[in-house]
């Protein structure tokens, strides 16, 4: 497995402190690159003219297209004061680090979408919006046509061309079957009690009469029907329908302007989820390149496998938000969400098609299904309305932002807010705020309760979980380094209390990420040497101000298309146990292998065949095998010809034979037999200035032979000979078990006082105290910090038995390895190295007493292998 978890300290050699030193405050906490243009003291004044001329011209332009625009405020140019003012407020709310907090978009975990529309489709306002914290920039196809969404996606795309660090995604939100009212030349004024009316023919705008865009309008409403215009801003109720027009009574009225949502109280109108014109759209955003669709009124999964294979089939990689806001999507929300990459709570629709104290509970569980199943989750509608007319926002809205933020939403978004309101900027400086706020009340570690159930064997989520622990535990960041974005986003999941910072290659990941929680995207050319590739990413977090010099970071890399190879090698274990087959398949529809090999199968060759009959591959090679050992080798001898003799017979009975590997490391060793050497005799002696291995070698053999390179159990003779017992080296276990029967059987024969303990390892590691493997980690002289992240990791599991089906509350245990993921091996390890030490130990202070094979032969106590 080629992923990386480690912890990496900043320091300052990389880039010298220039970079973060403190001069003006303002200065320091002004957005990035924009603001290093207008907010430079000798150009103050100049630039205050130029910010107010252009924020009219915008206004009075779109004024113009649009009758129910409201101009921007020249009050929502922030001044210098205010801006440092609101800035400086931000920062008090985070770790108080000035250099972070230059850029909202990266402490701020919560992102924000920005719908774009006549208040904020200039090249000045996108940029702005960009500086202010926008993430993605949303273009809803409801409204104006692809020239007007062509300009917004190129100057977005200019944004991000020259911006070096900071990315805004492109998300295209289809019109779907939603019912709108038709253009007006002017809004209407609709009373309470007064008749309205409104029709299916093309074009009518009148003060008693405007057209629907659906023609199976008439069809749809029954009388008696309570229809809603935008939501439920006003409502009437039907009373009459005639062939081709409705008649209304209005019940609550108001202001109807151009294009409005009109929704029959719990009905979903009968149109398909995407309509000719939604395909149209999509093909535009395929042409553009967009990041995600966010798809209006999906109704069940299978327009989202639909609209999947068609951009399959066009070879576009663009990720499908499905917006939940139909009654019909309910019933259907686990399959809808399974399909695609993420939801959108879409409150307006959600809220005028369901009973409207509905909405809280669904937003509640939409987000807890998407956190559940690794997708990712927007809330939308009405977050800000009242700051469409006003520069600040209700109590309320300021809540639910709060809201939506405490329940895990990857993203907050803005509508009408940017699109058309007076204070686009404000209400996303008041979203920034908010969320970074609520956020540092959030604390680290509370994943989602079953996110590993959607996961389970996998070990990128296992590395995720690890890196997240590192993350909460010692409050670092994560780096990850990604060329599809699956880790990052996965890491997102996990909600880690740290910010992640995700290096990819590819700018179009980069741009994508910038819609996850808690992540932030950087592009970045990967070298070959994978050092290089974090040296550079830690210095450039560095000269950003992003971590400060001596901090720890986790340094997470992708399995799927690691850094530093482009393919990637995956290790399953044990190929000849019943849940192979389903961990392998399960494995392979992830990973899609090239080419599997099986090595060390240890199955007959008639059983490999049935295996690779099952792994659903058309061309398979076996290899059979050649010999537990690989070659054997038949040393020779000098000496006289027999050893052994019985009547008329001689026999030469004591001849060696060895292994290829014990032939590599002793190239020159012949057997010399002594005239007096008896048959049943195995011992033999080699010339020591043959030998390459140094004469104190015995003494440098430690209690635990597994960890151990080579070595060899040698004993000097007296007369510069060697007397070789065994050799036994780390690949070759088996050599041990032989030396472990040697040993055992003159205990059974001639010692009867000896006594052997066999420990069953697994079960070892389900019951070795925690307190012991503290202290094993203390003594191993582990870092405290890593210490304290293993110690975590091995503590805070918890269990669930289920229970005539039902699981159990969850239960903690209280010692025991956990298996399944890398560190146990290690542990292991450890806590054996310590008993092979006491048992030395006793053995030294005279306690214990080893056994000895022969006169001159090592002495045993102990085999850990
Ligand atoms: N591209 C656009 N062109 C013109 N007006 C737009 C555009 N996008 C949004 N708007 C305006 O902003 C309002 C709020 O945006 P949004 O919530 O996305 O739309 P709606 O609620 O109408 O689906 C719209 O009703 C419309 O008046
Ligand atoms: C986000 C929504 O969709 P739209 O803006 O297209 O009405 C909604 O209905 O809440």
């Amino acid at each position: 497995m080629a992923q990386v978890v480690a912890t990496r300290s900043i320091h300052a050699n990389f880039f010298s402190k220039a970079s973060g030193s403190l001069q003006d405050p303002v200065e320091k906490l002004k957005p990035a690159s924009f603001a290093s243009k207008v907010l430079l003291p000798d150009h103050r004044k100049s630039n205050a003219v130029v910010l107010t001329r252009n924020s009219r011209i915008t206004a009075k332009r779109a004024a113009r297209a649009e009758p129910e625009l409201i101009p921007v405020s020249p009050e929502d140019v922030p001044k210098r004061e205010e801006q440092y003012e609101q800035l400086r407020g931000i920062q008090q709310v985070g770790d108080g680090s000035v250099g972070m907090w230059s850029k909202p978009t990266v402490r701020r975990k919560t992102k924000i979408v920005c719908t774009i529309g006549p208040s904020t489709n200039t090249r000045e306002m996108i940029w702005k919006l960009a500086e202010a914290g926008m993430n993605v920039a949303r273009l809803n196809m409801s409204h104006g046509d692809h020239a007007s969404h062509q300009k917004v996606i190129d100057l977005v795309k200019e944004y991000n061309a020259q911006s070096k660090d900071n990315t805004i995604a492109i998300m295209l939100d289809t019109k779907g079957p939603e019912v709108r009212s038709g253009d007006l030349p002017q809004p209407i004024t609709l009373t309470t009690g007064q008749e309205f009316t409104f029709t299916i023919k093309r074009g009518v705008g009148t003060p008693d009469c405007v057209s629907v865009n659906y023609d199976d309008f008439v069809n749809d409403v029954e009388v008696g029907d309570m229809l809603l215009v935008d939501g439920g801003m006003m409502s009437l109720v039907v009373k009459l329908k005639t062939e081709d027009s409705v008649k209304c009574e209005v019940v609550d009225g108001g202001e109807l302007k151009s294009r409005r949502h009109l929704n029959v109280r719990g009905k979903s109108a009968t149109l398909p989820s995407i309509t000719e014109k939604d395909w149209d759209d999509i093909k535009f955003g395929v042409d553009n390149k967009v990041d995600f669709y966010a798809v209006s009124f999906v109704k069940d999964a299978e327009v989202v496998h639909e609209l999947k294979n068609y951009l399959q089939s066009c070879d576009a990689d663009i990720h499908v938000i499905v917006k939940i806001e139909s009654a019909d999507s309910i019933p259907n929300l686990h399959s809808i969400i399974t399909a695609s990459d993420g939801a959108m709570v879409a409150r307006g629709d959600l809220g005028a098609e369901l009973p409207i104290e509905e909405v809280p509970l669904l937003q509640e569980e939409i987000i807890r299904t998407c956190r559940s199943m690794g997708k990712a989750v927007i809330v939308a509608t009405n977050m800000l309305e009242s700051m469409i007319v006003h520069p600040t926002p209700t109590r309320a809205e300021v809540s639910d932002i709060a809201i939506a933020v405490r329940e895990g939403a990857d993203s907050v978004m803005l509508s009408g807010e940017t699109a058309h309101g007076k204070f686009p900027l404000k209400a996303v400086k008041v979203m920034h705020t908010v969320a970074l706020r609520t956020e540092a009340t959030i604390s680290g570690g509370e994943m989602p309760p079953n996110l590993g159930q959607a996961f389970k064997n996998h070990m990128s989520e296992m590395f995720a979980c690890h890196a997240t622990m590192m993350s909460n535990t010692l409050g670092i960041s994560t780096v990850v380094f990604t060329r599809t974005g699956f880790m990052a986003i996965l890491l997102s999941h996990y909600r880690p209390s740290g910010t992640i910072f995700a290096f990819t290659n590819e700018k179009r990941i980069q741009q994508r990420l910038a819609l996850y929680q808690g992540v932030c995207p950087i592009y970045m050319e990967f070298s070959d040497d994978a050092e290089e590739t974090f040296k550079t990413a830690l210095a450039l977090l560095q000269k950003q101000g992003m971590v400060k010099e001596g901090e720890e970071v986790a340094l997470v890399q992708s399995g799927r298309q690691p850094i530093w190879r482009f393919q990637s090698t995956h290790n399953i274990q044990g190929c000849v146990s019943p849940k192979f087959i389903r961990s392998f398949l399960e494995y392979s529809r992830e990973h899609k292998p090239d080419i599997v090999s099986l090595l060390e199968m240890k199955v007959s060759g008639l059983k490999a065949d049935k295996i690779f009959s099952n792994l659903g591959f058309q061309f398979s090679y076996k290899v059979e095998a050649f010999g537990f050992f690989g070659g054997i080798w038949d040393l020779g001898f000098r000496g006289p010809p027999f050893t052994w003799y019985r009547g008329g017979l001689s026999e030469r009975l004591n001849r060696a034979i060895r292994n290829d590997n014990w032939v590599r490391t002793f190239p020159h060793c012949s057997v010399t037999c002594q005239e007096s050497s008896r048959a049943i005799d195995l011992c033999f002696y080699l010339s020591v200035r043959e030998l390459p291995c140094p004469k104190n070698l015995y003494s440098e053999v430690p209690s635990c032979t597994r960890s151990l390179p080579t070595s060899s159990f040698l004993k000097l003779s007296r007369d510069d000979e060697v007397l070789l017992r065994r050799v036994v080296s780390n690949e070759e276990i088996k050599d041990n078990i032989i030396v472990a029967k040697e040993v055992i059987h003159p205990m059974r024969s001639k010692h009867k006082k000896w006594m052997a303990i066999k420990i069953d390892l697994e079960k070892a590691n389900d019951r070795v105290s925690w307190d012991f493997i503290d202290a094993s980690l203390q003594a191993a002289s582990i870092l405290d910090f890593l210490r304290k992240v293993i110690m975590f990791a091995i503590t805070s599991s918890t269990m669930q038995i289920l229970w005539n089906e039902v699981p159990t509350q969850k239960f903690s245990s209280a010692r025991g390895i956990r298996q399944g993921c890398p560190l146990p091996p290690y542990l292991s390890d450890l806590c054996m190295d310590w008993l092979g030490q006491s048992i030395s130990s006793s053995i030294n202070s005279g306690i214990w007493s080893p056994i000895w094979l022969s006169r001159y032969g090592p002495t045993f106590s102990n085999f850990f292998c």
